[in-house]
């Protein structure tokens, strides 16, 4: 049966601010208090999720999680009304605040990672949210994620959803930003491409020495082994722990990949050779493409500062692909000659460049390709979700909601007013109608609060 690639796009919450949280992803530490515009931010997002269902793509979304997350923060001891809590944990503990407070589940290349129904013994398609416990602020958005996951593949005949690997330093998971699906066709089985930054239970193994390797091996395992792949249906490869400790925290800011194509920079993997081979050996029905960028075409510290691999790479039809590229490849003259050459270049199908304007997202280490999570489907799948796919209507309802409810600006010391905490909630309640995926949130449940 005909497969599609369907991309679920973060819709960016109300509360998306610059808290600079995200030790190791340079831009995140750049910029640290900068004044945020959420409803920009979210704007952009939805012209990207509208470009590329004008492409013909089938196109998703995932919706934002409450924030503040007032649970959280009552877990953490802060107590009495709700504005209280909020004005203490600004006086006593600002960054806890920011943090129970970020946008970041926007970032759906983090929410989970996914095997198709074509790679799984049951022919169900296999979902595990990702802990993200290498980060406070990311930790805490797993059980939100299950839950909305629960919400649009809740048709248990194609669909399962697994809960998160224990959330402990040895499962760093940040889900498919460290993963890819690599096949003939979106129908076809994949080698499914796993990319770890550290072995946990190996202190011998190499190891970044400065920014934290959030993804270790332990986790990719388990996660193949709870989707049911087998070895034939693998690869585990390591990130070169010194592209992590020059600011590639997650693998999908160096490679990114596509059916058979596997776009990267040299410098991405360790052992390139035989991850290549064992991936070119594994994959049916296809070769692998390896389009290699080198250190002569693009330093890494261009690759970094342009997001270039953070680029979605998607098939316009069976032989040509298009890569979605942030602005900021425009406004780097190697990266825009590259593109061209690339593009020119008859030995890899792709063949198209189109530009999106991310910038709210990108000062948060966000590009295209962090924006979506990939879930190949087969029609009859397409037709078990139940929502949250886009259409025309859904985009001008989204566009109208966004108008309605976000702020144009938002800077650090605004987390603490409570009416910020009230306008999310009135705009998530209502956006659970607009989508019909019941109430996923928190402050819909009395006494969860
Ligand atoms: N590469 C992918 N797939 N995702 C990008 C995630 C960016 C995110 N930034 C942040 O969480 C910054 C939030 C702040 O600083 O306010 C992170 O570092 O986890």
């Amino acid at each position: 049966m005909k497969a599609f690639e369907v991309n679920f796009d973060g819709l960016v919450g109300p509360t998306h601010n610059y808290a600079g949280l995200s030790y190791g992803n340079v831009a995140s530490e750049r910029h640290q208090n900068l004044i945020a515009q959420p409803r920009t931010a979210a704007l952009q997002g939805l012209t990207k999720m509208k470009a590329l269902s004008d492409m013909g793509l089938v196109q998703g979304l995932l919706p934002p999680h409450e924030r503040p997350h007032m649970p959280t923060l009552r877990a953490l001891g802060f107590t009495g009304t709700e504005a209280q809590m909020l004005a203490k944990a600004a006086q006593e503990a600002p960054t806890l605040l920011s943090a129970v407070s970020s946008a970041s589940p926007m970032w759906t290349a983090n929410a989970a990672t996914v095997s198709s129904s074509a790679d799984t013994p049951d022919r169900k398609v296999h979902f595990t949210p990702a802990n993200l416990n290498a980060k406070f602020h990311r930790s805490i958005e797993h059980p939100g994620t299950g839950r909305a996951l629960r919400a649009i593949f809740a048709n248990e005949e194609h669909f399962v959803v697994h809960n998160a690997v224990p959330s402990c330093p040895h499962f760093g998971d940040e889900g498919a930003a460290n993963h890819t699906r690599l096949c003939a066709s979106y129908d076809s089985p994949a080698v499914e491409l796993y990319v770890y930054g550290q072995i946990a239970l190996n202190a011998e193994a190499p190891r970044p020495m400065k920014y934290p390797a959030r993804q270790t091996l332990e986790s990719c395992q388990a996660i193949a082994r709870l989707h049911g792949l087998q070895e034939h249906q693998v690869v585990f490869a390591q990130q070169n722990p010194a592209v992590i400790d020059q600011g590639v925290f997650h693998n999908d800011v160096i490679a990114v990949g596509n059916r058979n194509v596997l776009f990267y920079h040299e410098e991405a993997f360790l052992n390139t050779d035989e991850v290549l081979a064992e991936i070119d050996r594994k994959l049916v029905g296809a070769d692998l493409i390896p389009v290699c960028i080198t250190n002569d075409e693009l330093s890494v510290a261009e690759a970094i500062a342009s997001y270039l691999f953070n680029s979605q790479l998607i098939s316009l039809d069976d032989d040509n692909m298009a890569l979605i590229v942030p602005k900021e490849c425009e406004d780097s003259t190697t990266v825009r000659q590259l593109l061209d050459r690339l593009v020119q270049d008859t030995s890899n199908p792709i063949n198209k460049v189109v530009v999106m304007d991310l910038k709210q997202s990108m000062r948060n280490g966000g590009g295209p390709a962090c924006l979506r999570l990939r879930v190949a489907l087969n029609e009859q799948e397409i037709q078990a979700v139940s929502n949250c796919i886009i259409t025309p209507a859904l985009f001008e309802d989204l566009t109208a909601w966004v108008e309605k409810h976000y702020r144009d600006e938002l800077a650090q010391q605004d987390l603490a007013d409570p009416s910020l905490l009230n306008e999310s909630r009135t705009a998530l309640d209502e956006l659970t109608r607009i989508l019909g995926v019941g109430s996923i949130y928190d402050f819909q449940h009395p006494g969860m609060r």
